[in-house]
């Protein structure tokens, strides 16, 4: 695949995660199958504390809003506040999470959760995040020439950290200036995007966001940044006409700077 270059305006990177810095199967074969296996028993565990008990309240607002939009969803209540049976609000909390990740929903309320589940696998070594071996030595090259470099992705900050904290190249959080998740609005609305511009004090016309997700891409385009498609082993095919619109890169090596100094 060609190069392609970052136009001369371009002042940050914007960068989604899963298919773009990390194989969409480190999220799929190791992530969520580690919140499927420990939800139980994470919920059982920690079910008095505060982190929880606001998880569980975050779940419940996302059930009522989904009941408000008429979104299909497992009615229950969840909320620890009404139920005297501790193991039937469990049960009816890991039945909603397990049919949101079904779904794959990227709730806020689902997201946090998942955040809060994964601390202890990273601290512990269980778990490292996985990163394309072309990320880290083309991000350097881009912060040398004086390029921010931020992320977005529907995992939540807490989760991001943890990802590059204790990645399989060690922790690499020092590589970028800030992060987003969808507490500034969903990846697929315009307006989360022109929040992060205004968040980093650039015009989105300065912002070069990858992500391998289309209608992301639209929604980045949208709001006036320059996009470009990422195409990864086991991303989603892309169309014809996608293909076409889109400036398509297999690597982050494929990117170059042209105008920066
Ligand atoms: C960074 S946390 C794990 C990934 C995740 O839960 C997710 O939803 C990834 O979404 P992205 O926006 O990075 O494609
Ligand atoms: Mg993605």
């Amino acid at each position: 695949m060609a190069t392609v270059s970052i136009p001369a305006c371009t002042t940050a990177v914007l960068l989604d995660i899963e298919g773009t810095t990390t194989p969409i199967t480190f999220v799929k074969d190791v992530l969520f199958p580690y919140i499927k296996e420990h939800l139980e028993d994470h919920l059982s565990t920690h079910w008095e504390e505060d982190e929880c008990k606001q998880d569980v309240h975050l779940l419940k607002k996302q059930i009522e809003e989904d009941l408000k939009q008429n979104r299909a969803c497992p009615v229950h209540t969840v909320d620890q506040t009404v139920h005297t049976d501790e193991e039937k609000a469990i049960r009816e909390v890991m039945e909603n999470v397990l049919w949101q990740m079904a779904a794959d929903r990227k709730s806020t309320a689902l997201k946090q959760l998942q955040g809060h589940m994964w601390r202890s696998a990273y601290a512990s070594g269980r778990i490292k995040g996985e990163i394309y071996p072309d990320v880290v030595p083309s991000i350097k090259t881009w912060r040398e020439y004086g390029l921010k470099v931020y992320i977005y992705s529907s995992g939540s900050v807490e989760a991001q950290k943890l990802l590059f904290g204790y990645s399989v190249e060690g922790d690499l959080l020092d590589l970028f200036d800030g992060h987003f998740d969808t507490t500034i609005g969903a990846k697929v609305d315009a307006k989360s995007y022109e929040r992060i511009a205004e968040r980093t004090g650039c015009q989105p016309e300065e912002i070069t966001f990858l992500t391998d997700v289309t209608r992301e891409a639209k929604a980045a385009e949208d709001a006036g940044m320059n996009v470009l498609l990422v195409v990864r082993p086991g991303n989603m095919e892309l169309t014809d006409e996608e293909r076409a619109h889109y400036n398509l890169i297999t690597s982050f090596s494929h990117l170059q700077l042209t105008g920066h100094t």
